[in-house]
């Protein structure tokens, strides 16, 4: 049962340099059940590093990561992705034989701790069978079932990923521009299927398109070189004043 608003996820004063190169600079932000977030800012803001600390592939030298309230902070990425966060898969190198649905299957498969302990291959395991099916349906390429994954079109494989992250049924949703390289349509498909998925989970949405930042988010976070330097509605930080001096053009259409 998830409740509408509840903090899930929780960076508090996130720090974390690269010998003398500052990329995180005192982070915190809350990523709320039924919202999605947007993290923005210029390239080498820290977007990615942000999200690697949140993940848990990357510790941070100071500060703290919550889920649920609980600190997470020195739990690996395995060890949250069982507690329910979930970061879009990048297949593009993994198993590009393996048609989509085993590929969802074993995502599945990975998410439940004691199935990797007796491991038997995921293709024969029917309990995986329906999550992986239901994932791929409500990504809308449930026709692509047995498509391998190599033979996918780029957009298609992006669904892919995000149908491997949300077979696991995770509470949070990690998206690294997750419309990188896709067109109009794709992009407004992908738009429309994020914003439904966001009744049952929080996301935290990096992505260069102002237009679906705009569009999409509940709350946009903005870093400049590390650190936060407005957090709202999108409605107040399009206009606020540092944000369109720091990062968006007067100009833009934002
Ligand atoms: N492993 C690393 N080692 C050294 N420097 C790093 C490493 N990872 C990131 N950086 C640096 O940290 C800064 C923040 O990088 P990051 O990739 O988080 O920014 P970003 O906001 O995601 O950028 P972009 O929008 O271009 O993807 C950059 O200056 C980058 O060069």
């Amino acid at each position: 049962m998830t409740t509408p608003d509840a903090p899930v996820l929780e960076a508090r004063d996130l720090h974390k340099s690269f010998g003398a190169l500052v990329a995180t600079n005192g982070l915190s932000l809350t990523v709320r059940t039924g919202q999605i977030h947007a993290l923005i800012g210029p390239n080498g803001a820290g977007k990615s590093t942000a999200i690697a600390q949140l993940a848990g592939s990357l510790r941070p030298d100071a500060g703290e990561v919550l889920f649920s309230g609980h600190s997470v902070t020195r739990l690996d990425e395995a060890g949250r992705a069982r507690l329910g966060l979930a970061r879009s898969f990048q297949i593009s190198a993994l198993f590009p034989e393996m048609t989509a649905l085993e590929s969802v299957m074993l995502a599945v498969q990975a998410g439940r701790r004691h199935h990797a302990r007796f491991w038997k291959p995921a293709s024969a395991d029917d309990s995986l069978l329906e999550p992986a099916r239901q994932a791929l349906y409500t990504l809308g390429i449930g026709h692509l079932a047995r498509t391998r994954a190599s033979d996918l079109a780029h957009g298609q494989r992006r669904l892919l990923e995000m149908a491997m992250a949300l077979a696991r049924e995770p509470r949070v949703l990690l998206l690294d521009e997750p419309m990188a390289g896709l067109g109009f349509v794709e992009t407004r498909n992908l738009s429309a299927v994020i914003h439904a998925l966001k009744a049952d989970m929080g996301i935290l949405l990096v992505e260069h398109d102002m237009d679906v930042v705009f569009r999409l988010a509940d709350v946009v976070t903005v870093l400049v070189d590390g650190a936060v330097i407005a957090s709202g509605p999108p409605s107040v930080i399009r206009d606020d004043p540092d944000v369109r001096r720091a990062y968006l053009s007067e100009d833009d259409a934002c």
